[in-house]
């Protein structure tokens, strides 16, 4: 595939190797600075001419560039203003095919199916969520965090997030869903659903142990969906034949 990268920071950076360890070619970039990039440089995603654009970047870098028309495939993993980018997404996405997904692991949205049937087994339980993440990161809570906590709400009539509790002078009600992020150091993503009542607790975790995870997936999502018709993909349906 010929691949333009959207932002060319950390990810990026490990897309644009697997992709050429694969025999992908990566035609451009679009960045903020991309000082150091061996690629060359674009304004706008259709000019590169790739069969596919892969973006991990910044609302800021990416909401500006889905104003021009476009048609080239797109596989977005930026997170932050995930209302916006998703609306923006799906309109485009009836002229292209566009795959998103605030985490790009198979494996957070096995967990994510998980959630949704704990969710009908638990309903008595307390349920609280944390996320954890390296220093440089700069949205809060992650947008995967974000994303199980949508699937909570939808499944629990009711609820609502709470997510600063040294605001809150009272105790725990049941509809609350505590939300808690942590940033220190390098650690990749680390997310927990945790689930309590009176003398048990009931856990399910995804644990990120490499970043490579993250550009691995959007490099085989890119591989399917430059086959799909347009539409807006997600790993519900990115993989059904329709
Ligand atoms: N869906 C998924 O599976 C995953 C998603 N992500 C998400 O991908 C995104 C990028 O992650 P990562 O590579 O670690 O981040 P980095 O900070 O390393 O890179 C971000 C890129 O976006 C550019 N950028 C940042 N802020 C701005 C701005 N205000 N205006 C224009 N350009 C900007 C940076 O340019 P410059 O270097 O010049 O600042 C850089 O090219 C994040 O939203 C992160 O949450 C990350 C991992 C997995
Ligand atoms: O910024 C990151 O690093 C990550 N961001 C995504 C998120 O916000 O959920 C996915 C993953 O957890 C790593």
């Amino acid at each position: 595939m010929k691949i333009l990268l959207i932002g060319y920071g950390t990810m990026n950076k490990i897309t644009a190797r697997l992709a050429e360890e694969e025999g992908h070619e990566i035609v451009g970039i679009i960045a903020g600075s991309g000082k150091d990039a061996p690629y060359p440089d674009f304004k706008t995603i259709d000019e590169a001419g790739a069969d596919v654009a892969i973006d991990f970047s910044h609302p800021e870098l990416l909401l500006p560039l889905l104003e021009d028309e476009v048609k080239t495939p797109l596989v977005i993993a930026t997170t932050g203003q995930k209302e916006e980018i998703v609306s923006i997404l799906k309109e485009k996405s009836t002229s292209l095919p566009v795959f998103f997904s605030a985490n790009m692991s198979y494996g957070v949205h096995v967990m994510n199916t998980l959630l949704k049937k704990a969710l009908t087994m638990l309903d008595e339980f307390d349920l609280e969520m944390v996320e954890r993440h390296h220093n440089k990161k700069v949205d809060a809570p992650s947008g995967t965090l974000v994303k199980l906590l949508d699937t909570a709400l939808e499944h629990r009539d009711g609820s609502y997030p709470v997510y600063d509790r040294s605001n809150v002078h009272e105790k725990r009600k049941k509809e609350e869903i505590g939300v808690s992020a942590i940033r220190g150091g390098s650690i990749v993503g680390t997310h927990d659903v945790i689930f309590a009542k009176d003398d048990e607790v009931i856990e399910i975790t995804h644990q990120a142990q490499s970043k490579e995870i993250f550009a691995n997936g959007a490099l085989k999502a890119a591989n399917v969906l430059v086959n799909r018709p347009n539409g807006f993909y997600d790993y519900n349906n990115l993989f059904e034949e329709r």
